[in-house]
């Protein structure tokens, strides 16, 4: 079968991605590990989506084999679609305040709680969300 010629034209990829977020505000970001493409950039947790699995359902299977937690609601809160030279993605943003468990590094990454969001670089297609994220935080308190 052809290949496409480049990931643009490529069928894209879902990812679950989650925002867990504390009574404060604060929200978890990952630092993507060796290895993986953008290996250092900054993230929220999360990962693609399996054949057959439901969106949530992928969000719960890469928080507990990530960072072991169970998350125990969430609530959708928008898509971005975006290429990357190594992948054309969809990504599916929740937001959770309901989990159980704290974070511990399964795959070696590194965690960061965070107000305004400090830690660089994040990753592209997650930049341009942090200012809206900015506003829904405050909303809360
Ligand atoms: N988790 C996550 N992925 C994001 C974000 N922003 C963003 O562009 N992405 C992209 C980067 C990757 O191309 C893709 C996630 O795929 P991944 O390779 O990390 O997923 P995975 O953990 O299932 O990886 P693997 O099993 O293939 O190792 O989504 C974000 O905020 N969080």
């Amino acid at each position: 079968m052809k290949q496409p010629a480049s990931a643009s034209a490529a069928a894209p990829i879902d990812v679950a991605v989650g925002i867990l977020m504390q009574a404060d505000g604060d929200i978890l970001l990952a630092q993507r590990p060796p290895g993986k493409p953008y290996a250092g950039y900054w993230e929220f947790p999360g990962g693609k989506v399996e054949a057959g699995e439901s969106i949530l359902d992928a969000l719960k299977r890469e928080f507990v084999e990530e960072l072991g937690v169970e998350i125990l609601s969430a609530e959708p809160w928008c898509g971005v679609e975006h290429v990357y030279p190594h992948a054309h993605v969809r990504l599916h943003f929740y937001i959770s305040r309901h989990w159980r468990g704290a974070p511990q590094s399964l795959e070696g990454q590194a965690f960061a709680w965070q107000g305004s969001v400090q830690v660089a670089p994040i990753l592209p297609a997650t930049i341009p969300l942090l200012e809206e994220l900015d506003k829904r935080r405050y909303d809360t308190r």
